[in-house]
């Protein structure tokens, strides 16, 4: 049976309002008509997840996405617009740096300050006290106001409270960034220690690579939207496939010449063209289900005519095709968009390469060639103990009968 849901976050929303003037504000306060001097800004859209007992979730996504605003919203630091979230058990939030923390005052009466906001009484802390200098190692600096304090010795101080309130659920922003390498990892294997005694981990990280060696599962949120939630090595991998990407620009362009140059001659100049080419994902798992959308437009109607696509691998060879022809389907008038579902797909771990061809009904001459239109990735589906489900060319669906 799972785990009991701790966090659970419902469809959360957060508009904010952009005033491109301060005094536009007091504008639209003031207005008789209530006429809007603002733009809406979604800095989340409609997130859903859920976070279990003993889990350590990872946040990723691209900066300025919401991941710090999801954070706040779930320990109460900020209110959505819409949506709802449910929180089980007492959190301790280690947010922007030095929040919580006054000043003015020093490390010590920090100590008690931030103790007494997570309800522990004086003696309670006086019993923790020693565990949380300990932890945070900064000597004498204790009793110095935090003013004084580094980045680093702030994010010792801070983490060392944090986690020795012994909190059911600890919720990390970027905090381990600033510490040295070595606090790191002792933060990592304190954090461990308390997920095996029952807490449950948030962690927001710019970090691929901690997010992937230290989280069960993550959660990619990008420009506000849920992009994808799962495994933690697979929303990475995707993660990084999207980054790599984006930086490089090497996504093909989907939008396709209405003029191609390699209609052979003498034939009818683009009777037929694809405007467009669209799939759902282009990272996808071996058997997640993948929706190719082909979009046609027309020059002449009463045409009869085949939409096929192919598919290659990396060495050029089809891996597979479809094909309206080969597929018994009759297309005598113009339809502008095709989808080709193929569900719980068997393609194995590797990069694929698409074309789409229109062609004569029997495929004889084509109306337009659009060679190598897009691409996808698949990465590969695991068993319970981390193994590619299957090798070689594609994932052959089967069924064990075990004999007496
Ligand atoms: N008070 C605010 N008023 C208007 N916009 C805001 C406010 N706070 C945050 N935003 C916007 O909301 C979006 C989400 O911000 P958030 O800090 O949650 O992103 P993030 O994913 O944590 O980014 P980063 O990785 O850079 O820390 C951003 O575009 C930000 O500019």
């Amino acid at each position: 049976m799972s785990a009991e849901v701790v966090i659970d976050v419902k469809n959360i929303s957060k508009v904010y309002k952009l005033y491109t003037k301060p005094s536009d504000r007091l504008k639209e306060a003031l207005h008789p008509m209530k006429k809007k001097y603002h733009n809406d800004y979604a800095a989340l859209d409609n997130v859903s997840f859920q976070v279990r007992k003993k889990e350590i979730v990872g946040i990723l996504g691209t900066n300025g996405s919401g991941k710090s605003t999801i954070l706040k919203i779930i320990t109460g630091l900020l209110n959505p617009t819409n949506g709802t979230v449910s929180v089980h058990g007492k959190i301790s939030a280690l947010l922007e740096l030095g929040a919580g923390f006054n000043q003015e005052l020093t490390g010590i009466e920090n100590i008690y300050l931030n103790g007494s906001m997570m309800n522990l009484g004086k003696d309670e802390i006086d019993k923790k006290l020693q565990q949380i200098l300990d932890f945070a190692d900064i000597g004498d600096f204790v009793y110095q106001p935090v003013k004084t304090y580094s980045s680093g010795m702030f994010a010792r101080l801070a983490f060392a409270v944090a986690i020795n309130v012994e909190p059911d659920i600890l919720i990390v922003d970027e905090a381990l960034a600033v510490g040295d390498m070595f606090f790191q990892e002792k933060c990592y294997e304190k954090m461990k220690e308390m997920v095996q005694s029952g807490a449950t981990i948030l962690f927001v990280s710019h970090s691929l690579s901690a997010i992937r060696n230290f989280c069960n599962r993550a959660v990619w949120i990008e420009k506000g939207i849920l992009r994808e939630e799962g495994p933690a090595d697979e929303i990475c991998e995707k993660y990084k496939y999207f980054i790599e990407q984006k930086e490089t620009k090497e996504i093909v362009k989907t939008a396709v010449a209405e003029e191609p140059a390699d209609v052979p001659a003498g034939k009818a100049k683009n009777k037929i063209f694809v405007k467009d080419f669209q799939m759902n994902k282009n990272v996808v798992v071996t058997g997640e289900d993948i929706v190719f959308t082909i979009e046609l437009g027309f020059r002449e109607s009463g045409l009869k005519y085949g939409v096929g696509m192919i598919i290659y691998n990396e060495k050029g060879d089809i891996v597979t095709l479809f094909n309206t022809v080969r597929d018994d389907m009759k297309l005598e008038r113009p339809y502008s968009v095709f989808k080709i579902k193929v569900e719980n797909n068997d393609f194995l771990d590797g990069r694929y390469f698409i074309s789409v061809h229109i062609s004569d009904d029997m495929v004889m001459y084509p109306y337009d060639r659009n060679d190598y239109i897009s691409e996808f990735r698949v990465l590969p589906k695991k068993n319970r103990r981390g193994l590619p489900v299957a090798e070689g060319y594609f994932r052959c669906k089967h069924e064990w009968e075990i004999l007496e």
